[in-house]
């Protein structure tokens, strides 16, 4: 009997070891795995895009670690990462499995995490005529209203992520659902916050066991403890999003929701999976909008020379009576480099978001799983001394001069089939708020103790996701009197009406001969 056992846990080792012999061979190097667990004890939890890049400098630019079953790919260098992800888009645009974030949590609804099948594509084709780029110009009345609340906001207030975030939020809510976030107090800013927490939660990798072993999944909720997790999860996100989708429908003004009810793929969707889209399609857009902000921020107090110099665009272009708008902008290259740079200084999604494949592949003589998760290091990218001068450093004259370097990574909205659907509506909000605070405001430090600016740690960040800089505190001052009478004014003057405004997008967009239904 004791020998029957022993043979049969002999027989099972080898079949173990020889199954992880085929899984990893040809596989891209990397740091060495142990028996079952593979890097699992490796992966590290605080930045840990920073131990990835410690491997890819060590092993290389294409590096493989195993976590549990699933096997990753890292990618440190952004010509391969564009060969893989954008040129073979066809086999690269999966997303990992996420078990707890995917299946528990968001019930498969969650866009970004939703595989590369038939029912993303049908959420695409729905949102694809508002997200295009004439389209996404058409909300310009938007943002400059939103930004012109945001300038009055910092005349009274130096709480500049409340005012990033609440300008974020009310941007994607006035688009998606018709209404604003006024004051940044509404319940909605709250409910929206506590969503995005809950999916970081949720798809923070190593935290649930049933990520690493799925069929734990099929387990009844009194035996698994995560299920009971995910249900008060998916309750606060389900809630939320119907109870704004229903405030879309009411809404006297056009929106995205009245305009998607009216195509023809809502008609597929039921009513949860409809409001799903609107909320995940909003929600997606407000924590990157407002950290790119706090980075920019962070920058004029790290590298506060480049903001003289585009001050002096500025008052050369734009001169002292008016804001800069996004007419200005051809005439505005410095500015325009300072918003390049903020994307790339300290890319807000350091390990950018991973794609998955779905058929085994072979690059640069490596075998790639079917199935392999795909992380592309835009840390290690960005920080690339290969491809620019003194990496660590903000310095937007890089962008001055064409680039005679096609190598030179500038995926800060990620890569082929899966690249960011809201990233015009992104770049105009950039634009738009980084003219307009440096022609209005001085930014600098509070004094210290000793009379001495407090000092900024411009490399401290979390370990989120979407990393933010560690907390730090500025003063905004007008640059003059008259910059400030300027800004008053300009948000008195404007028109505060959102049926106004979103009425004047739809007939905008009908006048570019968009297709618009609503
Ligand atoms: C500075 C601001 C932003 C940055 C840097 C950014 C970056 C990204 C990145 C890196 C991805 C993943 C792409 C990939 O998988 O290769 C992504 C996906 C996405 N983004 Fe953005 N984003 C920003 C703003 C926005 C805004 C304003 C919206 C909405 C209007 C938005 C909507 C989305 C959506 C829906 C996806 C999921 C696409 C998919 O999985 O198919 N993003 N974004």
């Amino acid at each position: 009997m004791g020998l029957t056992i022993t043979t049969a846990l002999i027989a099972l080792v080898v079949w173990r070891l020889l199954y992880e012999y085929r899984r990893d061979r040809g596989l891209p190097p990397g740091p060495r795995r142990l028996p079952l667990i593979g890097n699992l004890h490796q992966a590290p939890q605080v930045l840990p895009w920073r131990t990835f890049d410690a491997w890819c400098k060590q092993y290389g630019p294409i590096v493989s670690a195993q976590f549990g079953r699933q096997t990753t790919i890292f990618i440190s260098d952004g010509a391969m990462a564009k060969d893989l992800l954008d040129k073979r888009s066809n086999i690269y645009s999966d997303r990992p499995w996420l078990v707890m974030a995917r299946d528990n949590v968001t019930k498969g609804m969650h866009l970004l995490l939703r595989p590369y099948d038939d029912r993303y594509k049908l959420h695409q084709r729905m949102e694809a005529p508002v997200l295009a780029p004439r389209a996404s110009s058409t909300y310009l009345p938007i943002q400059d209203l939103e930004s012109k609340q945001l300038l009055r906001d910092l005349l009274s207030s130096n709480d500049f992520s409340h005012a990033f975030e609440r300008y974020s939020i009310s941007l994607l809510f006035a688009l998606a659902y018709g209404f604003r976030i006024e004051t940044g107090t509404e319940p909605e800013l709250d409910w929206a916050r506590e969503v995005q927490d809950n999916f970081v939660f949720a798809a923070r990798v190593g935290t649930w066991i049933v990520d690493a072993i799925p069929i734990l999944n099929t387990l009844p909720p009194r035996l698994a403890p995560w299920k009971r997790v995910a249900e008060k999860l998916y309750k606060v996100e389900s809630e939320a999003h119907i109870r704004n989708m229903n405030r879309g429908l009411a809404s006297d003004s056009w929106n995205w929701t009245k305009e998607f009810s009216k195509s023809k793929q809502s008609k597929e969707m039921d009513t949860l999976e409809f409001a799903y889209d609107l909320g995940i399609l909003a929600n997606a857009g407000f924590e990157t909008t407002s950290v790119a902000m706090g980075i920019f921020v962070l920058a004029t107090q790290a590298y506060p020379a480049f903001v003289a110099r585009a001050q002096e665009e500025l008052d050369r272009v734009v001169g002292h009576d008016r804001l800069p708008g996004p007419g200005d902008k051809n005439h505005l290259p410095y500015i325009q480099a300072v918003v390049e740079e903020t994307l790339r200084w300290r890319p807000l999604a350091p390990q950018g978001v991973p794609h998955a494949t779905t058929q085994e592949d072979t690059y640069g003589g490596y075998r790639i799983p079917k199935g392999a998760t795909i992380v592309p290091l835009f840390w290690s990218m960005c920080q690339d001394g290969s491809h620019y001068e003194r990496p660590l450093e903000f310095l937007p004259e890089r962008w001055l001069a064409p680039s005679d370097d096609p190598d030179r990574f500038t995926n800060y909205f990620g890569f082929g089939r899966r690249i960011c659907t809201g990233r015009h509506i992104a770049k105009n909000s950039l634009f738009m708020l980084i003219t307009r605070i440096l022609w209005g405001f001085n930014i600098s430090r509070p004094r210290g103790p000793e009379g001495k600016p407090v000092p900024v740690d411009d490399l401290a960040f979390g370990s989120g996701f979407v990393s933010s800089p560690d907390p730090f505190q500025v003063v905004f001052e007008p640059r003059s009197e008259h910059a400030r009478e300027v800004m008053e004014s300009e948000w008195e003057l404007t028109e505060k009406d959102l049926s106004v405004l979103m009425n004047g997008v739809k007939e905008h967009q009908k006048s570019l001969g968009l297709e618009i239904r609503a």
